[in-house]
């Protein structure tokens, strides 16, 4: 699978990148990485701009408040926010190759191939002078774990679980009023399936590596903020220490 990821990597996907080159050079730059080393072949791995950034993955179930923690995470502690969602989204509606795919797979609330994603974050990740990104709605799946991991070489600094029970996530997606496709009874169902099944595993992988933190995601936006909060705080106070 790996294998197949990276192939598909290098070869065809076009997705409207027009920095082709700056990915294939990429691949040619010195291994890196912004915490542990991963024993990745040499050729695997892609060198971004960001070898100190601080990566943070936003994790939970569909209406779990992860997009408006973000936005409060951007405000005080000055993060890019790359929903991997919107990303997706905006492939859509730019008449990517991948567009239709990437519309069915949303409307059946399942997981878009990783070499997609992957890719449409990366692009992000290699653009602008900010070092601090909140990755909001990824990895999804191991599948997504592991190929963020070996395409660009590192892990996240952190990881934020937005822990909230499901009848409360399907009335905050119900009542989202956004017009998202995938907001509807049919498809919450299947997204809470497949949230289940292919990213509770992530997120136990993180808390197994001492990466996790679990945010009790009800009560009030400001309520959770103050969860949320000391989180970044401690990694801003680290920062200034080293
Ligand atoms: N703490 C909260 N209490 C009630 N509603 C909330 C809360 N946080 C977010 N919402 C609302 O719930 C819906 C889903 O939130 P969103 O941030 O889009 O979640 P996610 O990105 O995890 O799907 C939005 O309409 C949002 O305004
Ligand atoms: N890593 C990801 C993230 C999102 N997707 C697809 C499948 C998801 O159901 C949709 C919507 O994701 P999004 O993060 O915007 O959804 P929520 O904010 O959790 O409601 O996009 C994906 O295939 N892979
Ligand atoms: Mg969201």
């Amino acid at each position: 699978m790996l294998r197949r990821t990276i192939a598909s990597l290098k070869s065809s996907i076009s997705l409207h990148i027009t920095e082709e080159a700056s990915i294939h050079n990429a691949y040619h730059c010195r291994t890196f990485t912004t915490q542990s080393p991963l024993h990745l072949r040499e050729k695997d791995r892609i060198c971004p701009k960001h070898i100190d950034s601080v990566i943070t993955f936003v994790l939970g179930g569909p209406g779990s408040g992860k997009g408006t923690q973000c936005a409060k995470i951007v405000e005080t502690f000055g993060f890019k926010h790359l929903s991997a969602g919107d990303l997706l989204r905006k492939e859509i509606v730019s008449d990517s190759e991948y567009g239709s795919m990437i519309l069915d797979t949303i409307r059946e609330g399942k997981i878009v191939p990783s070499e997609v994603t992957v890719k449409l974050i990366l692009r992000e990740l290699e653009s602008g002078d900010n070092h601090k990104f909140l990755i909001d709605g990824f990895p999804r799946s191991e599948e997504n774990r592991i190929a963020f991991e070996h395409i660009t070489g590192s892990e996240p600094n952190f990881v934020l679980f937005f822990d909230c029970p499901e009848e409360e996530m399907v009335k905050r997606v119900l009542s989202r009023n956004q017009g998202r496709i995938d907001d509807n009874i049919d498809t919450i169902k299947k997204r809470l399936k497949v949230f289940e099944s292919l990213n509770l595993p992530v997120i136990d992988y993180y808390a197994k590596k001492g990466k996790l933190h679990r945010i009790n995601a009800v009560g009030t936006e400001d309520e959770i903020f103050e969860q949320v909060r000391p989180v970044f705080a401690a990694c801003e106070k680290k920062a200034t220490i080293t």
